[in-house]
Formats: structure tokens, sequence, C-alpha cells
């Protein structure tokens, strides 16, 4: 069955390349794109954001009407605007890929209590090798057991507005959970002045804002002698996309729930 694609924030860094990659899928078409209320851009041919040429798919701005012409929404965009965009999509009953970041812990639990209506892939990195790398993570930090400082290092582009990055936080939730500690008792955000010597159950986060770096994360293990680093650098937004698209019409086939990337690529 063809997945019909709302994209929110068309015309964001994201939002473009979301347009391509929901085009070239062999599966999935692009119902609706949706910009800001009262933005000026809207009435433009969605296509013609993208700078892919012309889709006869003019942006939009009510999400409301549009929810007619899509099956799933992805929505990558800002906590605003995806919170308002959720409670739409529940009364509407429509599923949703959320790629958004920076969510506090209560606003995450209104996704989750919307998961009880429509079911709902939300991961803050779509990528397969940021996927993979969790699970390969959760076995380092077994193998190697205690003894080796965690620190998590990653770097951005210039714009981007939350940190430590969402990729950032749950790496350290899959190497707290391996080690069988509670990220938000053992996660240190920066270090200044006279810190003391380091507690061996931290986990440290450190980072980088510059330019037009797409994304990388580093996890590095330090022990004595001997470190292990093990790095992710996305060099393009479309595998970000690519995997959006993929958990869109995987989601045509669930129940209602809240779903990760792991579940879209079978790597629970
Ligand atoms: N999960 C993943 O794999 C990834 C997640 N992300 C996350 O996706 C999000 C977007 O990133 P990016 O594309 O770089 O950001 P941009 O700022 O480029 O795009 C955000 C889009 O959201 C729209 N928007 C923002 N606030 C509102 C609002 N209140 N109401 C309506 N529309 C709004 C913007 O509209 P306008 O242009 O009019 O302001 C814009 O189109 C971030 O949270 C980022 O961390 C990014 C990459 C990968
Ligand atoms: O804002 C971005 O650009 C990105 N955000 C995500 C995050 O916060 O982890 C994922 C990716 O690294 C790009």
């Amino acid at each position: 069955m063809s997945c019909r694609v709302g994209v929110a924030g068309v015309n964001g860094r994201m939002g473009r390349v979301l347009v391509e990659a929901t085009v070239q899928h062999a599966e999935c078409t692009l119902g609706a794109a949706l910009v800001r209320p009262g933005s000026a851009a809207l009435g433009q041919d969605a296509g013609l954001i993208a700078g892919i040429g012309t889709l006869h798919c003019p942006v939009r701005d009510d999400l409301s009407s549009a929810c007619a012409d899509f099956d799933v929404l992805i929505d990558f965009t800002s906590i605003e605007a995806t919170l308002n965009n959720l409670a739409v999509c529940r009364e509407a009953g429509r599923a949703m890929v959320i790629g958004t970041t920076g969510f506090s812990p209560e606003q995450k639990a209104l996704l989750q209590d919307a998961a009880r209506d429509v079911p709902i892939v939300f991961a803050p990195n779509m990528s397969i090798g940021v996927n993979v790398l969790q699970r390969v993570l959760a076995q380092t930090a077994a193998l190697l057991g205690e003894g080796y400082d965690v620190e998590i290092i990653e770097a951005h582009h210039r714009h981007k507005v939350d940190a430590p990055s969402g990729t950032a936080l749950r790496l350290g939730e899959v190497v707290a959970k391996a080690y069988g500690r509670d990220l938000s008792e053992v996660a240190i955000y920066g270090r200044e002045g006279h810190t003391g010597a380091r507690d061996a159950q931290t986990i440290g986060f450190s980072t980088i804002r510059g330019g037009d770096v797409v994304g990388d994360h580093t996890v590095l293990f330090a022990g004595i002698g001997e470190r292990i680093e093990l790095t992710h650098k996305a060099s393009s937004r479309m595998t970000f996309a690519q995997g959006a698209v993929r958990a869109a019409r995987w989601l045509m086939d669930q129940r209602p729930g809240m779903y990760d990337m792991t579940d879209v690529l079978g790597l629970k």
C-alpha cells in the first residue's frame, strides 16, 4: 500500500530534504507540504522549495484541513510546532514521525500520551548508522565493563538551537543503561574552573557548534593505557530524511504506540 506523506516545515533544512526523500521512495507520495501559518512561502510549490523541480504541490499552512491528504506526518520542526501538530494529528487519527529534538521530560510525556491513540516513531537520529551504533555501544560497554571513563562529544552546524544534541543524549542513555546507571544522575554537561578529579561514574558531554557540520558524534571510552572511540559522521541530511520516510511507510502497518528507529530497522 502506498503511503501519503505530509511534511511539516518544508522550508526548513530538514523539510526540504524530506520532500526529496519522499518523492524518491517507491511506496510513498507527497500528500501535503506544510509551512508556518502566514509564512511568506505559502502557495509556492513544495518541489521548487526543495530545489527538485515542480511537484504541483502548493505549500499550505492549515494542518487540520491537510490531514485529509496524508496518512503520516513527518515533523522535523521545533518543539512548539511539533506539539501543536501532535494535537491536530491525534484528533484526526494521523500517525507521526517526529525527528524534532530538545524536548523536556514533561514534553516527552505528552508525545507518549498521544501514542495511546496514534502510532508515532520518535527518534533523535533517523540514520541507519547511529541506530546501529547504539547497539554497538551497548555491547562495547558490556564487554569493557567498569574502569573506562565515558565522554560523548558532538559537533553540529552554527544554526542548531539545542545542546547537547538529541542523539548525544540518546547515546548517553544507552551507555548509562548498559552500566546500570541513571543518566539524569551521572551526566556532566561541560566543565569549567576547578572541577576536582573526575568521578568514575559520570558520563561527560561536550558540544561543538560551527559552520555547516551536519552532525558528528563520538563516544569515548577512556581507560588506563588505551581508549576506544566510536564515531558516526553524517555528511548529508539525506541519511536522516531517508530514515524518516522509511519510518513513515513502516508506520502504515502499525497499531497506536510509541516506536523508535530501532523498531523500524528491526534492531531491537
Ligand atoms: N531526528 C533526526 O534524525 C534529526 C533531527 N533534526 C531535528 O529536526 C529539527 C529541525 O531541524 P532543521 O531542519 O535543521 O531546522 P530548521 O530551523 O531549518 O527548520 C525548522 C522548520 O520548522 C518550522 N518551524 C519552526 N518553528 C515553528 C512554529 N512555531 N510553527 C510552525 N513552523 C515552525 C520552520 O519554519 P520557518 O522557516 O518559517 O521558521 C522551519 O521550516 C531540530 O529539532 C533538529 O534537531 C535534524 C536533523 C536530523
Ligand atoms: O539539528 C540537527 O541538525 C541535528 N539534530 C539531531 C540531534 O539533535 O541529534 C540529529 C542530527 O545530528 C542533526
